[in-house]
């Protein structure tokens, strides 16, 4: 077995032990050892068993979620691994796979050989067999991902294509490109089938949720050039019902949207979303002479079954406006059959054109989101469509957001909530790294908490997985409150550290009830940013990049945020943060990228262990943010 396969187990075991703790208590699950979490995270052993103010574990709790008991989750269940729910790219170095696809087709995949080491046969996107022989010595993952894109780009969806794949990876500083190389052919804790099932075993048919169309991989989101704005609609008074066939409907996004859909899109919008529960046409030459396989009849547990296709939109009622932002109107909705409160997501059809006139942003974030399972990310339950190509994302309801939740708060967070719903976050980004995806986009409006006090990351439409080209943000669109201070400068070359960047300002906004850099251009943001920080030295590697000359405040590193953020407060004005809250808080926002804390060494940061402890037991009190009484007319 190759040492890389060993790091895999070893890796997934140690995951598997505390994701059993947290999914276990998420899943109410009756029995099991150790101190169960509400929310199934991570934490540092310390924490784990100290008793305190942690919710009760207790093993005659019912087992219960929303209040409802569960008589199947009180069985001891299986921890989820921490993968995906279905993969895009199969990785194997050990053993031939075969690919299963909804044509009841069978791709061989090609284990590599010492002389090709980097073959790309063993990587196939659903939908889309590889084709272009890579020859360039480069990581494993790096060609991979390459040769998928290429293959993906060479067919029905005309994306951008990446522009230089072999320096992206992992290498923020630049002189340790071909060192990050070198570690990404054997990268420690890196799985070669970081998405492939445990068993190796032929891909059951959900993986064609991860249509080649909507590989996250597959096209650089600009969302500057999407001619989207970023105003937010938030809870509006304005009620409409879905449209059903022969009704009429007067709400005006939705008269809006439809049109669109008609006009403009043309049907695109059901091509699209269709291509992520079927396989594509347009690979049909790989349909010939291939063996068929038999397709499971019932789907596995936990999957979606993508070969339904969509349901409808009509399955759930809508009771309200949430919030609207760049890519999607959010509506709180019930399920007609189950009475379940979900989110639905209207994706917003004029903002990108991505693949076949579809947002590549939505698909994007519905294939990811969708095969993503994980108690600090929103969940996806389904795609549904209406009649006119109108596509939703169905996702569990929050009822919070933490943007609105603190902007209705009269005192900020304490300690041990601001701790909870950091180890939270935490969580949620180690989880996205590990697998490889990038948020880009953390930020309090993206973080989701529920009346039980769980937070969820939201908003992938502008995540991709790493090793891609990255292109800076600009400031038309995104905000920028929350960026990295390499991508303010002009880096091309960025990873996970500008999500932990996005954390820090995060943190420090739970702390202070209120947003740490608020700039108003960009200029303006990485001036408010020096001089909070102070000036950095040669040694960040900041003063290398393009912008950095515009910038001449010179301060003293870390002095001022310490004053913001002082170890004790005669006057109470001020958010008080002990040494080893300010050291994390400061190796958060960390000037070089490459020092700055990761997710997992965040979780285990000495803050989380000392008193006082993460506040297991938060809920939020303030009513639920994102209701509205339903309509009369509305009611089943
Ligand atoms: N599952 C959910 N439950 C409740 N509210 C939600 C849910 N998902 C999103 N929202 C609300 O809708 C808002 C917008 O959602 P989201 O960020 O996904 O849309 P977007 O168009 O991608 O926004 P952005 O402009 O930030 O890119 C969120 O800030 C939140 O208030």
């Amino acid at each position: 077995m190759a040492t890389g396969r060993v790091d895999v187990l070893r890796r997934r075991d140690s995951y598997n032990y505390s994701k059993r703790e947290f999914e276990s208590y998420r899943n109410g699950v009756c029995r099991g050892d150790g101190v169960k979490h509400k929310n199934g995270f991570h934490l540092p052993s310390n924490v784990h068993n100290s008793g305190g103010s942690e919710r009760s574990s207790n093993s005659s709790e019912p087992c219960s979620r929303n209040g409802k008991t569960r008589k199947s989750e009180c069985l001891v269940q299986l921890p989820p691994e921490k993968k995906r729910k279905f993969s895009p790219i199969i990785w194997d170095r050990e053993e031939k796979q075969v690919r299963v696809s909804s044509k009841n087709r069978v791709v061989p995949v090609i284990p590599p050989s010492p002389a090709h080491p980097t073959s790309v046969q063993n990587v196939l996107f659903d939908g889309v067999v590889s084709k272009s022989p890579v020859t360039v010595v480069k990581s494993q993952e790096v060609e991979v991902f390459e040769s998928s894109v290429a293959d993906y780009l060479e067919g029905s969806c005309q994306s951008e294509a990446p522009a230089d794949l072999s320096t992206q990876l992992h290498s923020e500083q630049s002189g340790q490109d071909e060192q990050a190389k070198k570690n990404m052919v054997h990268p420690p804790n890196i799985s070669f089938s970081r998405w492939a099932s445990d068993s190796d075993s032929p891909r059951a048919p959900r993986d064609i949720a991860d249509d080649p169309c909507s590989s996250p991989e597959s096209g650089e989101i600009q969302r500057e050039g999407s001619g989207g704005s970023r105003t937010r609609v938030s809870s509006s008074d304005e009620e409409s019902s879905f449209e059903t066939p022969g009704e009429k409907y007067y709400g005006e996004d939705e008269l809006c949207d439809k049109n669109m859909n008609i006009d403009k899109h043309d049907g695109n919008a059901g091509v699209a979303i269709n291509q992520l529960y079927s396989d594509s046409e347009s690979d049909s030459e790989d349909d010939v002479d291939l063996p068929k396989i038999e397709e499971p009849a019932v789907p596995m547990q936990g999957s979606i079954n993508m070969l339904q296709g969509c349901r409808s939109v009509f399955e759930y009622e809508k009771l309200n406006k949430i919030n609207e932002g760049t890519y999607g109107v959010v509506y709180r909705a019930r399920d007609k059959k189950t009475g379940e409160i979900v989110a639905l997501k209207k994706v917003k059809m004029d903002v990108d054109k991505g693949c076949d006139g579809f947002p590549m942003s939505a698909l994007r974030e519905i294939n990811i989101l969708l095969s993503f399972n994980h108690p600090s990310v929103v969940g996806v339950k389904e795609v549904v469509m209406d009649d006119f190509d109108g596509v939703y994302m169905v996702m569990e309801y929050m009822e919070y957001d933490l943007k609105g939740l603190m902007e209705s708060m009269k005192q900020p967070f304490s300690i041990g909530e601001v701790k909870y719903l950091m180890l939270q976050l935490l969580n949620g980004v180690e989880y996205l790294h590990d697998n490889w995806v990038l948020h880009r986009d953390l930020k309090s409006s993206n973080l989701l908490v529920n009346k039980e006090g769980e937070l969820k990351i939201c908003d992938l439409g502008l995540s991709r997985q790493y090793g891609s080209p990255l292109k800076p943000y600009t400031p038309l669109v995104v905000t920028l409150w929350y960026r990295a201070p390499e991508i303010l400068l002009g880096t091309k070359q960025y990873s996970t550290a500008i999500d932990m960047w996005s954390v820090g300002c995060i943190m420090a906004e739970l702390l202070a009830k209120d947003a740490l850099f608020k700039g108003k251009t960009e200029v303006d943001q990485i001036d408010k940013i020096f001089r909070m920080l102070g000036t950095p030295d040669e040694k960040s590697g900041l003063s290398k990049l393009p912008g950095f000359k515009v910038n001449s405040v010179k301060q003293p590193c870390y002095n001022h945020l310490r004053k913001k953020f002082p170890a004790a407060s005669f006057t109470g004005s001020s958010p008080v943060l002990s040494e080893s809250g300010f050291d994390l808080l400061k190796r958060l926002l960390s000037y070089n990228p490459a020092e700055r804390i990761t997710a997992k060494d965040a979780l285990n940061h000495n803050w989380f262990r000392e008193s006082p402890e993460p506040r297991y037991d938060f809920k939020p009190i303030t009513p639920d943010q994102h209701s509205r009484p339903v309509p009369k007319q509305q009611a089943v």
